[in-house]
């Protein structure tokens, strides 16, 4: 082959790579000027140490100021805005308002440069590679089981009968409530396609569904209720099974870690909490903290390796030309 021939195939080949590789990405949600951001950084920092292969997208509203978004440019993440999505005007009261700001991640379908993605909430950390859950077939929404055992579900029947998905046999679904509710899993954390078609049918379902208590949480349940495949929990450790349901987590095999019981929000720990001066929840922020206070782990832009930085210059043409000016671009998160 001529040397030119050779070279345009070599060119031809390494762009493909960087293709499939920039086709998939882990992406997060930010809202407003508080401390989540932190949660984002040491997740960046996370995926970094685990040596993913993908890129770590944070979606944010447009109240994430300026300099929060450099920290995570500057942190190797890809920052695009998005705007806030609500829910149908004059029902938000009937949802918890710390919740409503989350329907807004709905915009996360409308990423399509991206055939796959894996959503991680600000407060998780991954702790061992789940780059393969990439790989997991298409067409299904892959997540972890919720627990129904805390206080947070007091106004459901679960709940208040004592049903928990966790243990389905210990207390029996009544009869006379009706059929057993389909299995419900944690939206901080799962595996999705984005897809237009899929988006526009999301954003019409919302304006006719009114909000509920775990606001897109419940609602991205009921959507996806039919293509749900539940995965282990050790892809999104829900604190709460550790006291809950002892029996169905081997803490040593937990890849990844959703810091979502009360109080256990590593960046506001305080141990005061009920539960939360337990040896295992101590030794899990103690985790948390040390992958967010290591220096080595911060993006240096030496850190790519050639494909990373083909997936950067073809990231960057997509983005000029198909969407000029509409976000900003930087390199993978590993
Ligand atoms: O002020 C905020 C509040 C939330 N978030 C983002 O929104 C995510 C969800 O909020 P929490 O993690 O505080 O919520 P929980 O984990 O307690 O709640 C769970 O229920 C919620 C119902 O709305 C969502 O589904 C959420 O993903 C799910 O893990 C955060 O991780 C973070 O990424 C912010 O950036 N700023
Ligand atoms: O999303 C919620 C929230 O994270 C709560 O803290 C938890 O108790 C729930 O199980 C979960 O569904
Ligand atoms: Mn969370």
């Amino acid at each position: 082959m001529a040397p030119e021939l050779v070279s345009a195939t070599t060119k031809a080949t390494s762009l493909v790579k960087a293709a499939s590789l920039t086709s998939r990405a882990y992406v997060t949600f930010l809202a407003g000027n508080g401390d989540y951001v932190k949660g984002v950084v040491g997740l960046a920092k996370g995926l970094r140490k685990v040596k993913t292969a993908y890129p770590l997208v944070v979606a944010v509203l447009p109240d994430v100021p300026e300099d929060h978004r450099r920290m995570l440019l500057a942190q190797g993440c890809i920052v695009r805005e998005i705007e806030p999505v609500y829910p149908p005007a004059n029902q938000t009261q009937f949802a918890m308002a710390y919740y409503v700001i989350n329907y807004s991640k709905l915009r996360i379908w409308e990423f399509v440069e991206y055939h796959k993605m894996i959503y991680l909430d600000g407060d998780i950390q991954v702790f061992e590679n789940i780059d393969h859950l990439f790989d997991n077939p298409n067409g299904y929404f892959y997540a972890v089981k919720d627990c129904f055992c805390e206080k947070t579900w007091s106004h459901t029947p679960q709940y208040q009968i004592g049903y928990c998905q966790q243990c389905p046999d210990k207390v029996q679904w009544p009869r006379e409530l009706g059929p057993k509710p389909p299995l419900y899993f944690n939206a901080g954390m799962f595996v999705f396609e984005p897809s237009l078609p899929i988006y526009d049918d999301l954003l019409e379902t919302l304006k006719i569904t009114p909000p509920t208590p775990f606001a897109e949480q419940d609602f991205l349940n009921m959507f996806f209720k039919d293509v749900y495949k539940p995965i282990p929990p050790i892809y999104n450790l829900v604190l709460a099974m550790l006291w809950r349901h002892p029996e169905n987590i081997e803490l040593n095999k937990v890849k990844v870690v959703h810091y979502c019981a009360a109080g256990s929000k590593p960046w506001r720990y305080t141990g005061i909490e009920e539960n939360m001066k337990r040896k295992d929840i101590k030794m899990l922020v103690k985790s948390w903290w040390d992958i967010y206070s290591d220096e080595s782990l911060d993006y240096k832009k030496t850190n790519t390796s050639p494909i990373e930085g083909e997936a950067d210059k073809f990231m960057a043409a997509t983005v000029s030309e198909a969407n000029a000016g509409h976000y900003i671009t930087a390199p993978s998160a590993a």
